[in-house]
């Protein structure tokens, strides 16, 4: 490119919810004591007996699940109007959810500081600063049967008053294209694949539906008298970092709605957050391995779980996560799919990997913002050949040209991205060593040094961050305005992560890599993701391309703009079988436009937005 890094660094920029109702009912459906019961399943109903459901609305017949009022799956109703404005229950919103939560609502701390009184208008508030022109262009495919329209504002939507205003006081002012999309098709009551970029707000879109859900049902009764608790909603995260930031950012969206929310992840005592879900959950964000340990405990059961939702959901379903995510899921008492609803939420979305995560959804709708695992184009990728051992005296040359140029502070945050532990921690302290305020996270160190890491960065006292992977996914961190791939890593959706850490809500950011021999494998997927992203591609780097061949991931996704896609659409997986429902189809989108010769069922949309 022709701009700069550094003139493009100088650019850029949870009261106790215990159930009122009563436990009888639960108490003597449970398993009788003559065989054995593991902890993790006991509560649970006899498998023809409903749990306690919700007391304003009654169970749907044969479903073995409460029904919630929200005109979603459980009580039975077409969901088509659902979320609008005049449309069947969005009038009966809850200022209080009937579960002593006005008393605890009195002691809930304000997520937003002192200045919750501003409660300005959509139209008056002030934009935060995000450049919604840079989405304008971005394409958007959606594929599945009867697919709710998009929304273009918020006040379309029917959220909730309680909710609106946390909106406001988060200060957005308008959905983001994935939330346009998302948040209708999840209101509908719809499963959802959603493949959106980077920081492009899919935190929001899973978390508004899920709390306006739980907002519409006030008196939801769940077991008593044990020390097991019930949430309504589970939101699971591949790290504590992000499981923490969706917590935080669940907090503000559920700020005075009786939605309470609880975060449980691993490396923290876990007396502290077993004392936080004993006072009530409603929402529980978490890490895998801790949830497990919680469920084997029997200090929760995800028997009435109405909303799953999975964020960096191909990174949940890969080998490292997969059997933890199948035991929570389908071992334990989680109602099956198609009885709770299910949200898979990620920027990248290899193929096998989506044909893995169907076993977790009923009916979805898949939905592409932006090409599979693309990288937005707010980011300047540059590439650079560099030998491993100059690596040390390269980065040395880039930190002082920031330096120099006054970008090296809280405005301008550097995150460097190396392949190991012990790599994260040599350069560490070599960077400190050498007069650069810089600090590191990884696997290796501890909770505390992790979150004390992360907050020494995100405040610019140490304004230069040395990552692995640990710190690749979903962070959003404001004014890092440089991503650094010292090592590069093996799979492309990795990169995308990594430097999706860097313009952010239509913010601008720069990207550079050190590339040499040892990451051939990746120059294809790189050159071609670089070329689609409309940046400068090196010759030599088109030159390591031509030479490559697979490798790198690229080749799981399929090519070609939107490429991967639903891969429902794969004629292999698709032949003989009707995925998009035929005369079910709403027909809605049918005239994207886009489909022709691409070979788009019905159904199936596609527009340019
Ligand atoms: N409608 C909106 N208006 C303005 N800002 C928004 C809006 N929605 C989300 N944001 C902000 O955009 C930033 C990115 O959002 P978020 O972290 O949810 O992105 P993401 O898509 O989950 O990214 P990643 O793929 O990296 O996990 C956050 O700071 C968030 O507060």
């Amino acid at each position: 490119m022709s701009t700069s890094w550094a003139d493009s660094v100088a650019n850029s920029q949870t009261e106790n919810a215990a159930a009122t109702g009563s436990f009888e009912n639960n108490a003597s459906s449970r398993a009788p004591r003559t065989t054995y019961v593991p902890p993790h399943l006991r509560n649970r109903p006899a498998s023809s007996d409903p749990p306690a459901a919700s007391n304003s609305a009654p169970s749907q017949a044969g479903t073995g699940y409460g029904a919630p009022s929200t005109g979603s799956r459980w009580n039975g109703n077409s969901r088509q109007d659902f979320g609008r404005p005049g449309y069947g229950s969005g009038s009966s919103w809850n200022s209080s959810r009937g579960r002593g939560w006005d008393r605890g609502r009195e002691r809930e701390v304000n997520p937003f500081g002192n200045d919750d009184d501003a409660e300005p208008s959509f139209s008056e508030q002030e934009n935060t600063g995000i450049n919604f022109d840079a989405y304008e262009d971005i394409p958007v495919e959606t594929s599945g049967s009867n697919v709710p329209p998009p929304v273009n504002t918020f006040a379309e939507i029917d959220l909730g008053e309680a909710l609106n205003q946390n909106i406001r006081r988060c200060k957005y002012v308008k959905p983001t294209p994935v939330q346009r999309h998302a948040i209708p098709i999840s209101l509908g009551g719809r499963d959802l694949m959603a493949c959106a970029q980077t920081g492009s707000g899919k935190t929001a879109a899973f978390c508004f539906p899920i709390i306006s859900g739980i907002m519409r049902e006030p008196n939801i009764q769940r077991p008593r008298g044990t020390r097991t608790v019930f949430p309504l909603a589970l939101i699971l995260s591949p790290t504590r970092e992000l499981s923490s930031q969706i917590h935080d950012e669940a907090r503000k969206f559920s700020y005075q709605t009786g939605v309470r929310v609880v975060v449980a992840y691993g490396g923290a005592p876990i007396n502290q957050q077993l004392r936080e879900l004993e006072r009530g959950v409603d929402i529980l964000v978490a890490t895998p391995g801790r949830l497990v340990d919680l469920l084997e405990r029997a200090r929760v059961s995800l028997q009435m779980i109405r909303y799953l939702a999975l964020d960096e959901a191909d990174r949940m379903l890969d080998m490292g996560f997969e059997p933890q995510i199948r035991k929570i899921v389908e071992q334990m008492d989680m109602p099956p799919a198609g009885l709770r609803q299910t949200m898979l939420f990620s920027a990248t979305f290899p193929r096998e990997i989506q044909r893995m995560a169907a076993d977790f959804l009923s009916d979805y709708i898949f939905l592409a913002v932006g090409r599979v695992g693309s990288s937005t184009d707010l980011i300047v990728q540059r590439v650079e050949f560099v030998h491993e051992a100059d690596k040390r005296s390269h980065l040395m040359d880039l930190l002082h040209a920031q330096k120099e140029n006054g970008t090296h502070s809280k405005q301008a945050l550097t995150l460097v991205f190396v392949e190991t532990k012990k790599g994260a921690d040599a350069l560490e302290y070599w960077l400190t060593s050498s007069g650069f305020p810089a600090t590191s996270i990884h696997g290796d160190r501890s909770q505390q040094e992790r979150e004390y890491a992360l907050r020494s960065f995100k405040t610019g006292k140490t304004p230069i961050l040395v990552a692995t992977d640990v710190a690749a996914r979903g962070l959003d961190i404001p004014h890092v305005a440089h991503v650094i791939n010292f090592d590069l890593p093996n799979d492309i959706d990795d990169y995308v992560h990594r430097i999706g850490r860097t313009g952010r809500a239509g913010k601008t950011g720069l990207a550079t890599a050190f590339f040499n021999e040892n990451n051939t494998s990746l120059a294809r997927p790189l050159a071609d993701l670089m070329q689609e992203a409309n940046q400068e591609v090196p010759a030599w780097l088109t030159r390591y391309a031509s030479r490559a061949y697979g490798g790198g991931g690229r080749n799981r996704r399929g090519g070609g703009r939107f490429g991967g896609r639903d891969f429902r659409r794969d004629t292999s997986y698709n032949r003989g079988q009707d995925y998009y429902g035929g005369a079910n189809s709403s027909g809605y989108g049918a005239a994207g436009g886009y489909g022709g010769a691409g070979g788009y069922g019905p159904g199936v949309s596609s527009a340019w937005d």
